[in-house]
């Protein structure tokens, strides 16, 4: 049976550098949107809010995040399951900083991503989106 993981993902993007952020974990070598599980009963925003925290050190409100609404892809770590996020878009320009958990954070140009490996979700989905906002498509 294919599974489904519910996500709360941020589209963080710089407006002035016009770079998004992706993030690669420790446990794994793909880069994909910062954020992660939803946990039982708890609200999609609160969940990106933890992860956040927990990941790269933002604080994030409900007047800096704007709701995009929900996206399904198939997962990045394992196959023949699907990430169903909701995608909240983050304007940041601020450094921020990789948590325990993280290895690695980068600032990519959506439109023109570097040859590495990126989960679907943002590859094929997020990506597309934050180079339309930043006038980069
Ligand atoms: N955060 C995030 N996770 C993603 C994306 N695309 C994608 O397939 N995933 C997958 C990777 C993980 O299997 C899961 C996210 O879970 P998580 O952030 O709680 O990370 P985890 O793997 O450390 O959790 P766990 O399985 O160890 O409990 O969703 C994405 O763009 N962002």
């Amino acid at each position: 049976m294919p599974k489904i993981i519910r996500l709360a993902t941020g589209l963080i993007v710089d407006p002035v550098t016009r770079r998004a952020l992706i993030v690669r974990k420790h446990s794994s070598p793909i880069f994909m949107q910062a954020g992660g599980k939803i946990e039982a009963g708890e609200a999609a925003f609160a969940a990106l809010q933890r992860e956040l925290t927990e990941e790269i050190g933002l604080n994030i409100t409900s007047d800096n995040a704007t709701p995009l609404g929900q996206f399904t892809a198939p997962t990045a770590n394992e196959t023949g399951h699907q990430v169903l996020a909701e995608v909240f878009y983050i304007e940041h320009s601020e450094p921020v900083t990789a948590q325990s958990e993280i290895a690695e954070i980068l600032w990519v140009d959506p439109a023109s991503l570097p040859d590495i490996a990126i989960a679907p979700l943002s590859r094929y989905q997020l990506m597309p989106i934050a180079a339309r906002r930043l006038g980069l498509k």
